[in-house]
């Protein structure tokens, strides 16, 4: 058995096709997260990827498969799991205060309401929210602020697994980057394993330690796992720079545009892992190599 932190086995999804058939999203993934990662999946439209977040969430039950994460198997939510969507999902009867304390006091029950105050400021700081807009309800926020306000109810609770669905897809480039920068800068000072889904590119470089790639359904799989071989920290005016990021894009780019829908409905290796792609031109230039050693 897998000793990874995370581990996806077997995992087949399907749905009534709505004429008396079947239709098969994705069927026997195979793939694996380590404590402290930040792993994002990349997958055109339909492949899948909500299902299996909502999946690892516990918050939808897979066909065939489980999911073990840290020695347990995942039969329904818990806050073991933190979820962020795109549309926010804050309770929009509560102030910013209260979305953050309410789910801070439910994870420590025993905390006095001064602990749950204080831990839920400091979480609010920490992704650039102040005290002006502590007692706004979300309607009275920016989209932007909104975003952060989930990000900061998420981190505040420690889950042991964060799951961003399409975080940042509501929001303009530029708040967008700012968001990335300050969800990178809490990132970094916790030990938090990461899943996050995404459309784009440029994002899953800055903020991932490995993509998973999927190809397109019905029968996706995951294909790859591309190492994102820039160190860190990063930011994303220098990263560009870094002489693997072309190479790492254009891959990607490539998959998503090509081989995506090449490779859709065929079968991968017998284990049905992904294949491991590390792409470095600072060392002996770009090496792939065959399979994930798991
Ligand atoms: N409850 C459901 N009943 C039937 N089919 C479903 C259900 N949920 C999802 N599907 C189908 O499963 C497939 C995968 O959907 P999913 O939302 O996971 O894809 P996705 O990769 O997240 O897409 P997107 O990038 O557009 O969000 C789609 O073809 C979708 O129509």
């Amino acid at each position: 058995m897998s000793k990874s932190y995370l581990s996806v086995e077997g995992l087949t999804q399907r749905y009534a096709d709505g004429s008396g058939g079947e239709m098969t999203v994705f069927e026997g993934a195979n793939f694996t997260v380590e404590k402290g990662e930040f792993v994002v999946i990349l997958g055109h439209s339909g492949c899948g990827k909500s299902t299996i977040m909502n999946i690892l969430a516990g918050l939808a039950q897979a066909t065939e498969g489980v999911v073990i994460m840290d020695g347990k198997e995942v039969s329904g939510p818990s806050l073991d799991r933190g979820v962020v969507f795109q549309n926010y999902s804050l309770l929009p009867w509560l102030s910013t205060i209260k979305n953050v304390t309410f789910a801070v006091a439910a994870r420590h029950p025993d905390w006095s309401r001064e602990q749950v105050l204080a831990h839920s400021k400091k979480h609010l700081e920490m992704v650039g929210l102040n005290e002006s807009v502590f007692h706004r309800k979300p309607s009275q926020l920016s989209g932007g602020m909104r975003q952060r306000v989930s990000i900061a109810r998420a981190f505040s609770i420690s889950p042991k697994l964060l799951l961003l669905d399409e975080p940042f897809g509501a929001l303009d480039a530029l708040t967008r980057g700012t968001i990335q920068d300050e969800l990178l800068k809490v990132w970094a000072g916790t030990e938090q394993t990461v899943f996050m889904i995404t459309h784009d590119i440029d994002e899953a470089i800055l903020l991932a330690d490995r993509i998973l790639l999927m190809t397109n359904g019905p029968f996706a799989r995951v294909a790859e796992s591309v190492e994102i071989t820039i160190p860190r920290p990063r930011n994303r005016t220098e990263i560009v720079e870094h002489p693997n990021y072309y190479a790492i894009r254009n891959h990607l780019v490539q998959f998503l545009g090509v081989r995506s829908k090449e490779l859709a409905g065929t079968t991968g290796s017998e284990d049905n892992r992904p294949e491991t792609v590390r792409i470095d031109l600072t060392k002996a230039g770009k090496t792939k190599t065959a399979k994930i050693a798991v």
